[in-house]
């Protein structure tokens, strides 16, 4: 089986972004090292969901990378993905795990260590523990937790930590060393004048 990875990149749709060349490039630096959640807007339809879903899967696919699917199961189950992720707006975890299966990857959002031990015991498999730091990419966050907040969290559970929000490459020290397993990005890469160099820094950070 895979080692879960470290590193994991999370679509950006918004007006003017790339989101499948991002990939692509981040893709072909971290390959197999590389978890790819695909989160769309709120206002996506599920067609375009499910489009970008299953071009997201099949380039993993060929990186054997691993591909989650943000919020929307049924297109996690539609495309093939490895898992999804869940936060406080979507299904229960108990719910998500019912609907991906014993075996799927199920990532649960968590801010303190009481939500993050009911999501583990809940079922998920990894938590996205945030937000680390300010961020601009999401709107209607509470305020940043910290490195502290993140070591709260990382204390208190068994499965991966993954540290969300204001992530760069010169935050994954502190990070680790407050016992974040990894990361999600969305800006340091999809907002990256190079996206494979972005990458690359990310990727050796995380080493
Ligand atoms: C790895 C990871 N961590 C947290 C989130 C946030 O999920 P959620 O709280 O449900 O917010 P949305 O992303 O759905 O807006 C995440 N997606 N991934
Ligand atoms: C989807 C999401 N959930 C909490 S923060 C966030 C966005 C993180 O984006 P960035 O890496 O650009 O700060
Ligand atoms: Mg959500």
């Amino acid at each position: 089986m895979r080692p879960f990875p470290r590193l994991h990149l999370i679509t950006d749709t918004r007006p003017g972004r790339e989101p499948l060349a991002v990939v692509a490039a981040a893709l072909k630096v971290a390959g197999s090292g590389l978890a790819v959640q695909v989160r769309v807007e709120d206002g996506a339809t599920d067609r375009e969901a499910y489009e970008l879903a299953a071009r997201v899967r099949a380039l993993c696919a060929e990186a054997r990378a691993t591909c989650l699917v943000n919020d929307r199961l049924h297109i996690a189950l539609a495309v093939g993905a490895d898992g999804g992720h869940v936060g406080a707006l979507d299904l229960p975890v108990e719910a998500a795990r019912r609907v991906l299966g014993p075996r799927a990857i199920l990532g649960a959002t968590a801010r303190e260590p009481a939500t993050a031990k009911a999501a583990v015991d809940g079922g998920a498999s990894y938590l996205g523990v945030g937000p680390a730091y300010a961020t601009t990419t999401k709107d209607g966050l509470p305020p940043p937790i910290g490195v502290e907040g993140i070591a709260a969290v990382a204390g208190a559970v068994g499965v991966p930590v993954i540290a969300i929000a204001g992530v760069t490459a010169e935050r994954i020290p502190e990070l680790r060393a407050a016992g974040a397993y990894g990361v999600a990005v969305i800006g340091a890469l999809s907002a990256a004048p190079d996206p494979y160099r972005a990458t690359e820094a990310l990727r050796d950070a995380l080493r």
